[in-house]
């Protein structure tokens, strides 16, 4: 999560590890709040950044996006910690056990979109999901209701006077306008939760920004590329990957969204890190790119959305939260 001048990890390895090595790289006087399930990896995170960037300002917090009562709960203790947010990287992320089908990859291969199955993985990938136990979809809760609920909570700290604040949201290449539906917004029945909820991720960043831009609070989207982490590694072992190699440096070539890894996969989030939230264009997804000879960039692409569908879906967060604080956030089935 974040502070005074800046941040927020809600992970603490992959790409939010990597994130953070290069927030502290970028500007010696932040201060850091990692915010994570797992204490014990939490703290290897905040060790591991204490010895890179001895003396840093790095704070820990418990958190679980993927429950209602503990997105609560934190939200509540950094109002009591913090006075300003600057930055919220809204990273955490599942693709629970992602299962490849092979014959679409195989049909991809000689099909005029090869370049563009590579970039986005479209129609590659079906995952499992199931229900929690406060009654949602374990990878809408997750990946985006848990997060919104969190921005609810710190309303009051982001964006004031004068003082503007981002928030940040690691979407991806997957996110599927066809794999998304208002009247299914949680995506249970369907096995693309993932595209789903990256789309989900967009549509909300888009309505974010049409209802706290006067206030000051600014949200964007990246996609890191493809990045080899935990979240990979469920799709492949980590072992067929580094076989895989030279064939994706290949691939690199043709298409600049193979970032591979962590470090190269944070260029957007750093980038965002940069910039005068004002200038920054509601609209677009800022992407992580490596080129083949491994050099990084951004690059901005117009989202494939409309406004209406933002707002609707919007409303019916809105809503959800309405039913999560009516039946005390547990154990309601809420959809
Ligand atoms: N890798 C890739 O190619 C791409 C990744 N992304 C996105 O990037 C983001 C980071 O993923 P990446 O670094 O690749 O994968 P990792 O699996 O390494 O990181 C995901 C992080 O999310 C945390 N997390 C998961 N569930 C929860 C939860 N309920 N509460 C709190 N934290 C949670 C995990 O914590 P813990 O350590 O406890 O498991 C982990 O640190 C995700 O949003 C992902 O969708 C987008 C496009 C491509
Ligand atoms: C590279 C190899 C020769 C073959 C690998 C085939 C597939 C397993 C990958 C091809 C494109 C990949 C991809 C993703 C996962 C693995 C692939 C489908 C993602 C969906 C992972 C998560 C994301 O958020 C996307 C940005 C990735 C897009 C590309």
């Amino acid at each position: 999560v974040f502070t005074t001048k800046r941040e927020t990890g809600k992970t603490l390895s992959g790409i939010g590890l990597a994130l953070c090595e290069r927030l502290l790289a970028e500007d010696g006087e932040i201060h850091l709040c990692l915010a994570c399930r797992n204490m014990q990896r939490a703290e290897a995170a905040q060790a591991a950044l204490l010895l890179s960037h001895p003396g840093s300002d790095i704070n820990l917090l418990r958190v679980d996006v993927g429950n209602i009562k503990s997105v609560i709960e934190a939200a509540q203790e950094i109002m009591q910690r913090y006075q300003r947010l600057d930055y919220l990287y809204l990273n955490a992320g599942i693709m629970p056990n992602p299962r490849i089908n092979l014959k679409a990859f195989i049909n991809g291969l000689f099909s005029s979109k090869v370049i563009s199955m590579f970039a986005t993985g479209e129609g590659l990938l079906t995952q499992e999901d199931w229900v929690t136990d406060d009654g949602l979809q374990q990878v809408f809760m997750t990946n985006v209701f848990g997060h919104f609920l969190l921005i609810r909570g710190l309303e009051p700290l982001l964006g004031q006077p004068g003082c503007p604040s981002q928030v940040i949201w690691t979407s991806s290449n997957n996110a599927r306008k066809s794999a998304f539906s208002l009247t299914d917004y949680q995506h249970g029945h369907g096995q693309e939760s993932y595209s789903s909820s990256k789309y989900a991720t967009d549509l909300l960043s888009v309505a974010l920004n049409k209802h706290y831009n006067s206030q000051g609070l600014f949200s964007s989207v990246i996609c890191p590329g493809l990045v080899l982490t935990n979240l990979t590694y469920g799709i492949l072992h980590p072992f067929i990957w580094t076989l895989l190699m030279p064939i994706m440096w290949l691939i690199r070539v043709f298409t600049n969204s193979f970032t591979l890894n962590t470090q190269n996969g944070t260029e957007a989030l750093v980038w965002l890190f940069k910039q005068k939230p004002e200038s920054l264009d509601p609209l677009v997804k800022y992407h992580s790119c490596t080129s083949g000879f491994g050099n990084n960039y951004v690059v901005p692409r117009k989202m494939d959305l409309d406004i209406e569908t933002a707002e609707a879906f919007y409303k019916k967060l809105l809503e959800l939260e309405q039913n999560t604080k009516k039946n005390d956030g547990v154990t309601e089935n809420y959809r």
